[in-house]
C-alpha cells in the first residue's frame, strides 16, 4: 500500500466564509477528515506548511514549500507527496518545484474552486484524486503534477484559464496528459522535462523579477521605473507573438546594456513568441537582447528568471533562460 504525505498551504480548498469574504481555514487534517474514507487504498498522513490565500504566497513561501517537499522525500516509506494549494498562482508554485523536483516519486498539486464550507466543494473529490495520481506507479518519472477535476496535467505550461469555472485549468500549447475516472488514474501522454535546476536558496524570496504588461499606447515610463526602482529582471508580456512598441525597444537596450535580463513573453494565453515584425516588434526586441521565453508563459517565465539570477550572473541566467526556452 503506497504512504502519500499531503502539505497544506491553504487556498479555497481550505477557505470558509465569513462577513470578511472566504478566508484560508482548515488545515491539512481536516481537509482528509472531509475527503477520505476507510476505503483509501494508500495511507495518508497530514503536515500543515502555510495557511494563505495563493494570492498572498511570496517567493519565500514558495522555497519553504520546495524545502518541505524535498524533506518528505527524503523519507523513504514516503511514496509520493501531495500539496493543497490555492488555484490563483497554483501554475508558478507547482512550476517552481518541477524545476527543481530530483526524484521519480510524483509531487502533485491540487486545490478547489468552491470553498470547504459549501456543501457542492469540490476540494474532497480533488484531493482524494490528487492521492489517486500521487499513489499511481505510472505517474513516477513524471515531474510535477496538477489535478484538477479529474484532469491530470504538466506543471509546465499549466494556467489558470477561467476565473470560476469547476475544471479552471488549460495548458499552453498542449492539454491534460491523463484523467482520474472513478480513482483509477489513466495517463494518455510524458510531460517534456529538462534537467533539474539547483534549490531557490535563502534569497530567493528577494530576486526583483517584475512582469509589465504591454498595451495600446504603453510607451517604455514603466519599464523605465522598474529599471530605475532595482529590478534586476523583466518579463514584458508583449502584444501577439511578442511584440513591444519602438519606445520600449530602446529601453529594453538599455537596461539590457545596464545588466537587467529581459525576457520577452506574451500576453496571449496561447501561442509562442516568435520574431515576426520589425518596426518595435519581437525581431527589434531580440535584437535589442531580450530573450524570448517561447511558449512559457510570463509567470512561469518570472519563476524561472528568479531562480536563475539567485544563483547566476545576468550575463549567464540570460543564457540558461534562452536555453531553457528553446529546450522545450
Ligand atoms: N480557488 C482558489 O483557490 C482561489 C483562491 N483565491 C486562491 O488562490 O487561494
Amino acid at each position: 500500500m503506497a504512504h502519500i504525505v499531503v502539505l497544506a498551504t491553504g487556498g479555497t480548498i481550505s477557505s470558509r466564509s465569513g462577513a470578511a469574504g472566504s478566508v484560508a481555514t482548515d488545515g491539512a487534517v481536516a481537509l482528509l477528515g472531509a475527503a477520505l474514507d476507510s476505503s483509501q487504498a494508500s495511507t495518508v498522513e497530514a503536515v500543515d506548511v502555510l495557511r494563505k490565500n495563493s494570492f498572498n504566497i511570496t517567493l519565500a513561501d514558495v522555497r519553504t514549500l520546495a524545502e518541505a517537499i524535498r524533506t518528505q522525500l527524503d523519507r523513504a516509506d514516503v511514496d509520493g507527496v501531495v500539496v493543497t494549494h490555492g488555484t490563483d498562482t497554483v501554475e508558478e508554485c507547482a512550476f517552481l518545484v518541477d524545476l527543481v523536483h530530483d526524484d521519480p516519486r510524483p509531487v502533485v498539486f491540487t486545490g478547489a474552486q468552491l470553498s470547504a464550507d459549501r456543501p457542492d466543494s469540490d476540494g474532497p473529490a480533488n484531493l482524494r484524486d490528487a492521492i489517486a495520481v500521487a499513489s499511481a506507479p505510472a505517474a513516477r518519472s513524471l515531474g510535477v503534477l496538477l489535478t484538477f477535476a479529474g484532469r491530470i496535467f504538466g506543471s509546465r505550461g499549466v494556467q489558470k484559464a477561467d476565473t470560476l469555472a469547476p475544471d479552471p485549468f488549460s495548458s499552453r500549447d498542449g492539454g491534460p496528459i491523463g484523467r482520474v475516472i472513478c480513482g483509477v488514474v489513466h495517463l494518455t501522454a510524458r510531460p517534456a522535462r529538462t534537467s533539474v535546476l539547483p534549490m531557490p536558496g535563502p534569497t530567493f524570496g528577494d530576486v526583483p523579477v517584475e512582469i509589465l504588461h504591454c498595451h495600446l499606447g504603453s510607451g517604455d515610463h514603466a519599464f523605465r521605473r522598474a529599471v530605475e526602482s532595482g529590478a534586476r529582471g523583466i518579463v514584458l508580456a508583449g502584444t501577439g507573438a511578442g511584440n513591444l512598441n519602438t519606445d520600449l525597444v530602446a529601453a529594453v537596450a538599455d537596461a539590457v546594456a545596464a545588466g537587467v535580463v529581459v525576457a520577452l513573453g506574451t500576453r496571449v494565453s496561447q501561442g509562442p513568441v516568435v520574431p515576426l515584425y520589425g518596426g518595435g516588434g519581437a525581431v527589434d526586441a531580440l535584437a535589442a537582447g531580450a530573450v524570448s521565453l517561447g511558449t512559457l508563459s510570463c509567470v512561469q517565465g518570472r519563476i524561472l528568471l528568479a531562480l536563475l539570477l539567485e544563483h547566476h550572473t545576468p550575463r549567464r541566467a540570460a543564457e540558461l533562460l534562452s536555453e531553457y526556452c528553446a529546450a522545450v
